[in-house]
């Protein structure tokens, strides 16, 4: 993958507290190329040349904490179209300024909304030469466009899709029933098991418009005051939301399909998702929000449009549920939802919260409002990382590349001080329309630096962000399966990295899927090098007895087996054999059932079967190679047979390296 930085060079990031696998630790994190390829102790001195990636001061510094850069997977950054609301530059700046080395864009409000592959494509156009930080993007699914869906993921790279089942706030993006749920999830079953496995989350705005609808009537009738927090409160009720979130419950359990709640507000539901996940494993998980976690409905002041997003923010009762239910793994994610407007939308002057945009900025501040309210119940700090990088990351099928420190995923790193206080001075911030809610609010924890794989994007005080260095994110398939259209290997440093059966997808890329050669080399990681690795591979069959010989040689495919049988477990070998765009007529039955018929005379009397390294030759000049072969002797086969494995396996190299 393309790491902006790619000169080799070791960097090394040093640190008294470094956020690791859920625990704080001093550590030396290594880089290369953007990537982490390694964590040693602190006082790590390597023998080649170095750079350090951040100060000696800041290395030694006690107070400060490092851990990996934040993901925010809900994100409104409204570019195209709407940018007097926000705007890529914007946004990301501020991203990168509040430690968020990831963020994940919404469909709306952008104009036009994103729910077609044409409108993707204006939106990956607006993106160009802007990007400070990574940015990965949602498709919407309104009514209708179930026809877009498969281009968006396959063509367009979107790593999960958003509906809402309540209008939307704008009408270009109108909200779904359940029968445009149903048909959206019949396509996501078959995105997960034609289209080489995607996984592409279904996320819901949960809540429903007839409860609001009659509540809001109820309300008018009562001549209630707009003004008063307590009137929109109430024009919301949790109901909206528990009847929402049942429904997509449902649907996810019937379809098997992943979805996702986006801004859980009703502390309600918690225990029915609880089960849900726990129990019944239904493949749904919820996030909350910086809002919700931090500010009560008790004392929102009269008139005060800013603190109006949807769902509202509810009482303190609700809020301290919230946290427990994060504490439980119910909820598994905390995300900014930065829905930004112009101020006049917010209507400050009139303070009519019925009539006011919703939505909320927040996304340059989300450490901090969420470390001073986690500190105040001794949630321990790496519980940040997990809920605010890690399953975020995971969320949207990047955490092979994104979340916390770990080999082989992105250098991206937020380096700051929990233990510094400070005022939030809202004209300070890097969004357009700087008005928030959290304006003057004293938060713990200020953000030193931030880095975006391998490279310092942004110091304290820094009041620009230069560096235009961010990427768009699709999502890659490390361990990929062989079915996936176009497979390809990890870096060594990430492949090195992977846990045995991930290690075992990607190198049956290499060697199909033969399991005494791959326990072996998994065996053998770290490898420097694919070449080391296939030189090491060839060590190991060359000391197999001949039984695992056997076995190695027997997990290739046949030579002229027919066309979908390849397919389904090689996609590899279905293109090597050039099977892509075969056109079947006589003359290639007549070849097929030639190679069939010396294939299980092969087989007869060698005992397993052919391999030869077709090298882009036609079926029908394979045959007297098979006929040939015929002759020899079964050693002198299952030597041929095994020097054409890692033939195969060195030409799949050049070709399955990422460039
Ligand atoms: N169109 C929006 O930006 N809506 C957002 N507004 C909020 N949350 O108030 C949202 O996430 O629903
Ligand atoms: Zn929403
Ligand atoms: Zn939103």
């Amino acid at each position: 993958m393309n790491t902006g930085n790619c000169n080799n060079k070791l960097k090394i990031l040093k640190g008294r507290n470094i956020i690791i696998n859920n625990s704080i630790k001093e550590a030396s994190v290594l880089v290369r190329n953007g990537i982490i390829c390694g964590i040693k102790e602190y006082n790590y001195e390597p023998t080649e040349e170095f750079d350090l990636l951040i100060s000696k001061e800041l290395s030694e510094n006690k107070d400060i904490v490092i851990m990996g850069g934040l993901v925010d997977s809900h994100v409104h950054v409204n570019e195209p179209g709407r940018t007097e609301w926000e705007g890529f530059v914007c946004a990301t700046s501020a991203a990168a300024a509040g430690g968020v080395t990831t963020i994940i864009d919404m469909p709306l409000n952008s104009s036009p909304v994103t729910t077609s592959l044409d409108s993707l494509n204006k939106k990956i156009e607006a993106m160009k030469d802007k990007l400070r930080v990574d940015v990965g993007l949602l498709g919407g699914i309104v009514p209708g466009n179930s026809n877009e869906i498969k281009r968006m993921v396959l063509e367009g790279g979107v790593v999960g899709f958003k509906s809402f089942l309540v209008h939307s706030g704008i009408d270009e993006f109108p909200h779904v029933q359940e029968t445009d749920i149903q048909e959206a999830m019949e396509i996501m079953k078959s995105l997960a098991v034609e289209e080489g496995g995607r996984d592409v989350v279904m996320m819901f705005h949960a809540e429903i418009g007839e409860p609001i609808e009659k509540a809001t009537a109820k309300l008018i009738e009562e001549n209630a005051d707009p003004r008063k927090y307590n009137t929109f409160l109430q024009s919301r009720p949790r109901e909206a939301e528990n009847i929402a979130i049942n429904m997509i419950l449902e649907l996810s359990k019937k379809n098997n399909v992943r979805t996702h709640i986006v801004h859980l507000s009703s502390s309600d539901i918690l225990d029915t998702l609880d089960n849900a996940i726990h129990k019944e494993k239904i493949p749904i998980t919820a996030e909350t929000t910086f809002h919700y976690l931090y500010f009560v409905s008790e004392k929102v002041p009269d008139g005060e449009t800013l603190y109006k997003c949807c769902p509202p923010v509810r009482e303190e009762e609700n809020k301290e549920l919230l946290w427990q239910a994060l504490q439980r793994g119910t909820i598994n994610i905390i995300v900014s939802d930065h829905s930004p407007c112009t101020l006049e939308l917010k209507l400050v002057e009139e303070g009519d919260f019925m009539k006011a945009w919703g939505g909320i900025s927040s996304l340059q501040l989300g450490l901090p409002i969420i470390w001073t309210e986690a500190k105040k119940r001794d949630i321990p700090i790496h519980n940040l990382s997990k809920w605010m990088s890690d399953e975020p990351a995971r969320l949207v099928g990047l955490n092979d590349r994104k979340g916390s420190i770990k080999i082989g995923r992105d250098a991206d790193f937020v380096v700051w001080n929990p233990k510094e206080e400070f005022v939030v001075d809202q004209d300070k911030l890097m969004v357009k329309n700087k008005h928030s809610p959290y304006h003057q609010q004293r938060l713990f924890g200020i953000i030193y630096e931030t880095i975006l794989r391998g490279d310092s994007i942004f110091k304290k005080d820094q009041e620009r962000i230069t560096k235009v260095t961010g990427q768009r994110l699709i999502q890659t398939k490390i361990h990929t399966n062989p079915t996936y259209p176009k497979p390809f290997l990890p870096t060594i440093e990430l492949l090195n990295s992977l846990d045995e059966p991930e290690f075992f997808n990607c190198i049956h890329l290499l060697f199909e899927a033969a399991p005494p050669l791959a326990t072996r080399l998994y065996a053998k990681k770290p490898f420097r090098s694919y070449q080391e690795l296939i030189n090491e591979a060839e060590s190991i069959i060359g000391s197999l007895g001949d039984e695992d010989k056997i076995v190695v040689i027997n997990a290739h495919p046949r030579i002229g087996l027919n066309p979908a049988e390849i397919k389904k477990t090689s996609s590899i070998s279905f293109r090597e054999q050039g099977l892509e765009n075969e056109k079947i007529d006589e003359r290639v039955i007549e070849i097929y059932s030639t190679l069939k018929t010396l294939n299980e005379q092969y087989e007869k009397q060698f005992g397993f079967k052919f391999v030869e390294f077709v090298n882009g030759r036609s079926k029908e000049q394979i045959i007297p190679v098979l006929r040939e072969r015929l002759n020899n002797s079964k050693d002198q086969e299952l030597k041929t047979g095994l020097k054409a494995m890692t033939d195969i396996s060195n030409a799949r190299l050049s070709k399955l390296i990422q460039q």
